[in-house]
């Protein structure tokens, strides 16, 4: 079933950073569901535009609609995995009940089965801080899909971890995509672009340099900073 929070409309979105307009002016209708991947150099506000979607900045301009909602209205829908976990002091089993206490009390089973999915139910009872990195990355997405969420952000969240770890975390986007999850994320490797997006939107200086799908992104790109980045002409 298609996400209820499509279309996404973003519309002439800024945001202002001391004395430097990080957001100016971004434009973008995401309106197919699927893997979404944002591409785009460093410092283009890949992570800032995620996180206006997920409510966690305040544009100083500009809005956004999720289907039928405000931002506001559409948070309880949504889930974000950053790419340094936020995991409590708590073991992992714990850190899923306490995301979740409705199920924790009820199904208390589907606790387990998150952690079977991103194959760490034998570290259930560890503390989740414990954990290596790629663990701790595993048990943030398997929290995040708990939720069911209509929309899965993810920043960069599976830079610098184990093959292994990258290998289930794409395979569990790309199954909850296939559930209908409308998957946006954030990412610097052009392979994994390449694997999961059946979009890109590619930024560039805190706008939307071009929006096109994904097969036809990595053959023939529309502008030159594009091409540019993928041919690794632009470092930073
Ligand atoms: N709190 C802040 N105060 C001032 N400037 C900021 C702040 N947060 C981000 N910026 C600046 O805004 C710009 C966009 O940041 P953002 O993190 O969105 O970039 P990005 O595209 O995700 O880059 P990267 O690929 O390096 O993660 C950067 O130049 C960054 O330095």
């Amino acid at each position: 079933m298609p996400s209820s929070l499509l279309p996404i409309r973003i519309s002439d979105l800024r945001l202002i950073k001391g004395d430097r307009t990080v957001l100016a002016g971004v434009n973008l209708m995401i309106d197919k569901p699927g893997i979404t991947v944002i591409m785009g150099p460093n410092g283009a506000g890949k992570t800032l535009l995620l996180r206006c979607l997920h409510g966690l900045i305040k544009p100083d301009q500009g809005q956004i609609t999720l289907g039928q909602l405000r931002v506001a209205g559409s948070r309880d829908q949504q889930a974000m995995v950053f790419q340094q976990p936020v995991l409590l002091r708590r073991t992992a089993l714990q850190n899923l009940a306490f995301a979740a206490p409705e199920i924790a009390k009820s199904e208390p089973q589907r606790l387990i089965q998150a952690l079977e999915s991103v194959h760490l139910a034998d570290r259930a009872h560890q503390p989740a801080r414990m954990l290596s990195g790629g663990e701790q990355q595993r048990l943030s997405l398997a929290r995040a899909l708990l939720s069911e969420p209509a929309l899965l952000l993810l920043d960069e969240a599976t830079a610098s971890l184990d093959p292994a770890s990258v290998l289930v975390i794409e395979s569990l986007v790309k199954a909850q995509s296939a559930q209908g999850t409308k998957v946006i994320l954030v990412s610097h490797d052009q392979g994994q672009a390449r694997r999961l997006a059946d979009d890109i939107v590619f930024m560039s200086d805190g706008r939307v340099a071009e929006q096109s799908p994904a097969d036809q992104f990595f053959i023939a790109p529309q502008t030159p900073v594009a091409k540019a980045y993928l041919a690794g002409e632009i470092l930073f």
